[in-house]
């Protein structure tokens, strides 16, 4: 049970005032929820800030740098509405300063509002996004306007907050607020000792803090603030691992005993033959699961090296030994993209593989539980809604979990906790460092896919300026006239405060002028039908371009697809190119990738794209990200840090982590069921940080 402490802040978003349908939307998919109900208070106060402007230097209009946030307090000069009937002019409106004139400009803004607000000969100060266009500097839609007449004032110093299209820095802030009005006391859950050496302000009194930001330093990783929260995320991973850990020393695992019959019609009906990494990992593998200790495996393969033949032949074995198993993947598109791998080969066999994600409704859904439960359904693939509470396993043996970094620690947790603890293969695409592996995911065995399948011909990457998309644009007609497939990779979905990136759907509807209908689209914002239904044209060869956003980074596997242009790729890191490079050269046809940037490239953009063109190797790329950007960038989650945790990061908390670690042991050594005083607030730890499922493992829970 939650201590009931927390019950304030793992309230719905919902109940904080001014949180209706539509911004709750906003709130979603800020926190990357599904929908607001999954939104809790803790999640908002957990979206950390990531810099902060500080208006007590204000540099003037004309001092002001271009794509910098900067506050101008100015006077209002004149207003210029759009000529009438045309609405695809801006609204702007001229301020002067002792420096100069800019402009504010507003698109399909109401006048009386911008009268209202702007008034003519009043001092304001506005705040924003400096662009400066042919020499004139201006700002669209500021993030704040305040009349000093009125006595308004915008505050001195205020946090920058990821943001996402729609949701207003101002309208964010307002309820964080009122999310931290909800932050109750907590009790101290770490030892005297260490609070008092680190200098750890208490845990809600930092998350207080983090939110107040006074200056650059308090935003800094290693404010004390930010120390604290890591160490405690740190801290409540470390536990988690080491009581799953500890209950599945305590029961002993099923051991699998296959037959090889099933595994046997599925290998000879495969059309290629293994490579002898996969065979040595699939060796391991059962080695594992034939023993009495429960597996809890790592498999780690570079793209395209092959890993879902090596956890399908596992989860066989399961079957064949009288067992279910299931595969989770991270997206609706990967789990029914396994399924279309998966399916046809396991049916050969004779066993029926069920897909079980959220989207999957009704009577279906209801049939589909039935035949888990029952064990009619030997295999079973979906995403996390196979581990939720009313799923029930006849003999669930194997567990798969195709991570590609998705997942934390939690999401396992989550599996074990159904009581069934069942033999457990992780999957994981780029290689990652010791460190991370043990952060992530404990001290795990691993097996490495180190080759790749034969008759693979090296991609050919080039490097391009974006103005020569035209003669690009070229070749791939000729290139789809003959057949061939193309992704075309965007950066960003639509429009935001990055103004410069080239929006998904304008390049779409640009390459839709040559390629008519054989140019698809796809994106993070459309629904999950409407993605299976264009990766299915695609991998038919209805659509031959398919312009897409990162949403295809992981996992999608279109062997016949061959060219891939990446737009703005300066602004990708290593590991995320690696991976979207990787959604090419899986067949034998030779393949090609065009990394396209744009402007001058920074000494590090250089450095990364070099090394694209140079090698394809995921271990040597993974090496020299990690000398390039740390560790966060590794794993292609740029701002995030390290996958799993949001405060913590390996790269600039890694001296916390051994602490923690040895914390973690310190304390179940002595008190393994969390009972003594300080149990008790581990226990509140845990819950905070929505580890809560490792309570579960606890021998009274
Ligand atoms: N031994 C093999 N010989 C030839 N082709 C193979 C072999 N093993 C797998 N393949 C094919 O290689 C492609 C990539 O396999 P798979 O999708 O399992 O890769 P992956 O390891 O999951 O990579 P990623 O992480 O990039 O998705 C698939 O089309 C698969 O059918």
């Amino acid at each position: 049970m939650r201590p009931s402490l927390l019950d304030p802040l793992f309230a719905s978003l919902s109940s904080l005032p001014g949180i209706g349908q539509k911004t709750g939307e906003l709130y979603a998919r800020l926190l990357g929820r599904e929908t607001l109900e999954e939104c809790r208070i803790i999640d908002l106060l957990f979206h950390v800030p990531q810099g902060l402007i500080d208006r007590r230097k204000q540099p003037g209009i004309a001092l002001s740098p271009a794509g910098a946030i900067v506050t101008v307090t100015a006077r209002v000069d004149r207003h210029q509405p759009p000529p009438r009937g045309n609405s695809s002019v801006p609204y702007r409106v001229y301020l002067q300063d002792d420096t100069g004139e800019m402009a504010l400009v507003f698109f399909r803004a109401k006048g009386n509002w911008l009268e209202k607000m702007l008034p003519v000969d009043e001092t304001v100060m506005v705040s924003g996004k400096m662009d400066w266009f042919n020499g004139r500097p201006s700002m669209v839609h500021p993030d704040h306007i305040a009349r000093i007449a009125e006595g308004e004032s915008l505050p001195l110093v205020e946090p920058v907050y990821g943001l996402t299209a729609g949701l207003s820095p101002k309208m964010l802030r307002k309820t964080i607020e009122a999310a931290l009005a909800r932050v109750p006391d907590l009790p101290e859950w770490l030892d005297p000792s260490l609070v008092k050496q680190q200098e750890f302000p208490q845990t809600a009194e930092a998350l207080r803090q983090i939110h107040d930001p006074q200056d650059a330093d308090d935003i800094d990783p290693q404010s004390p603030t930010r120390r604290r929260l890591a160490y405690d995320e740190f801290l409540a991973g470390q536990l988690s691992l080491a009581l799953v850990r500890a209950r599945l020393r305590r029961t002993p695992g099923v051991p699998v005993r296959p037959t090889g019959e099933l595994s046997e019609i599925v290998v000879r009906a495969l059309p290629f033959s293994l490579t002898s990494s996969q065979s040595t990992a699939i060796g391991e593998i059962l080695k594992d699961m034939s023993g009495e200790d429960r597996m809890l495996r790592l498999l780690q393969g570079d793209v395209g090296s092959g890993k879902t033949v090596v956890a399908l032949m596992a989860m066989l074995a399961a079957v064949e030994s009288g067992g279910q198993a299931v595969l989770m993947a991270p997206t609706e598109i990967l789990a029914r993209q396994h399924l279309a791998t998966i399916g046809p080969l396991a049916e050969k066999a004779g066993i029926a593989v069920e897909i079980l994600t959220g989207r999957t409704k009704g009577r279906e859904r209801d049939e589909i539980l039935d035949r888990i439960a029952s064990g009619e359904a030997r295999i079973v693939i979906g995403t996390h809604a196979l581990f939720q509470d009313n799923v029930n396993y006849e003999n669930l043996l194997l567990a798969v979990v195709d991570e590609q970094h998705r997942f934390g620690v939690h999401q396992r947790l989550r599996l074990t906790a159904k009581g069934i603890s069942p033999h457990m293969l992780v999957m994981t695409a780029t290689p990652i460092p010791r460190t991370l592996v043990l952060a992530a995911f404990g001290d795990m065995d691993v097996s490495k896919l180190t080759e790749k399948p034969a008759g693979r011909k090296p991609i050919q990457t080039v490097i391009m300026p974006a103005e020569r998309i035209g003669d690009i644009v070229a070749r791939l007609k000729t290139a789809v006239s003959e057949g061939r497939k193309v992704y075309w990779i965007c950066p960003l979905v639509e429009e935001t405060e990055e103004s410069e990136l080239m929006s998904v759907e304008e390049r779409h509807a640009v390459l839709a002028q040559t390629f008519g209908a054989r140019a698809a689209l796809i994106h993070g914002r459309m629904s999950g039908p409407e993605k299976d239904a264009v990766m299915l044209d695609f991998k038919n060869g209805d659509t031959r371009l398919l312009v897409a956003t990162t949403v295809i980074e992981v996992g999608v596997d279109v062997p016949d697809a061959t060219i891939m242009v990446i737009e703005h790729a300066e602004r990708f890191g290593l590991a995320q190119l690696h991976q979207l490079r990787g959604r090419v050269g899986r067949g034998s046809e030779a393949s090609s990738c065009i990394l396209l940037y744009k402007g001058k490239l920074s000494e590090n953009a250089q450095a990364r794209l070099k090394i694209m063109r140079e090698t394809e190797d995921g271990f040597l790329i993974a090496e020299e990200d990690l000398r390039l950007r740390g560790e966060g960038e590794l794993l292609g989650t740029r701002q995030s840090g390290t996958p799993g945790f949001v405060i913590a990061s390996l790269e600039a908390h890694g001296d916390l982590l051994e602490i923690a670690r040895k914390d973690a042991h310190y304390l179940l050594d002595r008190d393994p069921e969390l009972n003594s005083p300080r149990g008790e607030a581990i226990r509140t730890l845990l819950y905070l940080f929505r580890r809560d499922e490792a309570i579960r493992f606890l021998k009274a829970g």
